[in-house]
């Protein structure tokens, strides 16, 4: 992942040697902590070996002085764009994103209580306004899309659902020292809100900002013209085709940014699930025959030079090779692992005299970050769980389609968009 994402954002981390009653015992800890849903997940206890990354939440860098505070917030996106594969059988999947989609089986399964207005396709527009949108969506319905850490301790997001105007005026008590130093600035309900727009300021300008090349920068899978900008289901879109506005003003991504390089990742799913399943098909029948062809294939890694040059080989045109469907089977797990990742941003203030020419900076109204971004959870998605994503797309779709009525068209919409636009009045006759 580090070729698609750059070295300075991937942390590799190190394997490292447990005693096994370690590990019983720090999971028999943890397993109160850990939220609901994710019970159903153990920690590996058997192996004797962990990943020891840094802290995230607490990032050193040269760009950070040691003693000054930090604040961190984590951000899973999920997946971006809308495909564009001529293999997807279902329309609504050309219109509405998978995130806007799952967000409705989820309530109803009741992973979360409410629908969020947050919409991946505003986030990774790049147009400032969307994405304002898109993190302030964020900030009212967290779920496990966003968390807040100040010196390294959760401030914010995963908890169960409280009420957002107070969670937002104890988030900003934390956050005032940040972006207003030197105070200046009276409580209140306006305060809150001045300092929550502030952090999302900060935020889009850090997502926004260039990072350092990466080998995979040269592969330009965004596309300019394919697929949809724009997801009809997300509240701020919907709003734009209200008024007429088929396409949102997209500024597009600055192609250095973590973002644009998190979508490039994620688009090597260039088949869609629909299409790339009967290819998973077509390996798993190979390796029923050869199952000591496994390592050869490279079915879990080494993930090497050659499995890299590989993931290269963009075309779409099916040969009827094992060799195809082996290398889109591995483009989308790693456009999977993209689409589960998430953006660690840490910021912390400098001091107007300390801000060099070379240190990136982030500039708010009374205050100036100094900042560093990471990519979170990047170990490869397994190969294994290709059936459960082309399950799991069946139901987010079909659950949409018989429980979510279907939008108006967008020119009917805006011929008759309200009912008290037009009255058709009966005379008897
Ligand atoms: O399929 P999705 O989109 O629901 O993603 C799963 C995530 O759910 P989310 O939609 O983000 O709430 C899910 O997140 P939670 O554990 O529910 O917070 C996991 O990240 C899961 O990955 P893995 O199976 O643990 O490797 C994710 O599964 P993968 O699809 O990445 O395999
Ligand atoms: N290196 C890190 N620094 C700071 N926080 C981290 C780090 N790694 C993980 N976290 C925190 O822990 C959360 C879960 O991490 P991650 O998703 O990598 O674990 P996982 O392997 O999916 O979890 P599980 O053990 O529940 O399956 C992250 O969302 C993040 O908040």
């Amino acid at each position: 992942m580090t070729e698609f994402f750059g070295e300075n954002y991937v942390h590799h981390g190190e394997v490292v040697q447990l005693p096994l009653d370690f590990v019983k015992q720090l999971c028999l800890k943890i397993q109160a902590e850990r939220p609901e849903s994710r019970c159903d997940k153990d920690l590996d206890t058997l192996s004797g070996y962990a990943m020891c990354l840094p802290n995230l939440t607490r990032l050193h860098t040269s760009h950070f002085a040691e003693h000054r505070p930090i604040l961190c917030v984590e951000i899973k996106p999920k997946c971006g764009f809308i495909p564009f594969s001529r293999h997807v059988t279902q329309e609504m999947k050309h219109k509405v994103c998978r995130y806007c989609m799952h967000q409705h089986l989820k309530v109803a399964t009741g992973k979360w209580k409410q629908i969020s207005k947050y919409c991946p396709l505003d986030l990774f527009s790049g147009n400032k306004q969307r994405m304002h949108f898109a993190l302030k969506s964020l900030l009212q319905e967290a779920q496990n899309n966003l968390k807040i850490f100040k010196n390294g301790e959760l401030i914010y997001g995963c908890g169960d659902q409280r009420d957002t105007a107070a969670d937002w005026n104890e988030l900003a008590c934390h956050l005032k020292p940040f972006f207003y130093p030197s105070n200046g600035l009276v409580g209140g309900p306006h305060c809150t809100g001045t300092i929550i727009k502030e952090l999302i300021h900060v935020i889009t300008l850090t997502l926004l900002s260039s990072t350092d090349k990466c080998r995979a920068g040269d592969m330009r899978l965004v596309p300019s013209s394919q697929g949809r900008s724009c997801c009809e289901a997300s509240p701020f879109s919907k709003e734009l085709l209200r008024n007429g506005k088929s396409h949102a003003e997209g500024s597009g991504l600055p192609r250095g940014c973590l973002l644009y390089k998190t979508l490039q990742a994620q688009m090597l799913d260039l088949l869609d699930i629909e299409g790339l399943y009967p290819l998973y098909r077509r390996v798993e029948r190979h390796l029923q025959e050869f199952p000591e062809e496994r390592d050869l294939l490279q079915i879990d890694g080494p993930y090497n030079e050659a499995f890299y040059q590989k993931l290269r080989d963009l075309s779409t045109e099916d040969d009827g090779t094992l060799a195809y469907a082996l290398t889109k089977v591995q483009q989308y797990r790693v456009a999977m692992t993209a689409k589960d990742c998430s953006i660690m941003i840490a910021l912390s203030p400098c001091l107007q005299d300390e801000c060099s020419d070379q240190r990136p900076v982030i500039p708010a109204s009374r205050a100036r970050f100094a900042f560093s971004v990471s990519v979170l959870d990047l170990d490869l998605k397994p190969y294994e769980s290709i059936p459960h994503q082309h399950k799991l797309d069946g139901k987010i779709v079909s659950y949409y389609l018989k429980n979510v009525p279907p939008k108006k068209e967008p020119g009917k919409a805006g011929l008759l968009a309200e009912p008290d636009d037009c009255t058709l009045v009966l005379h008897k006759v």
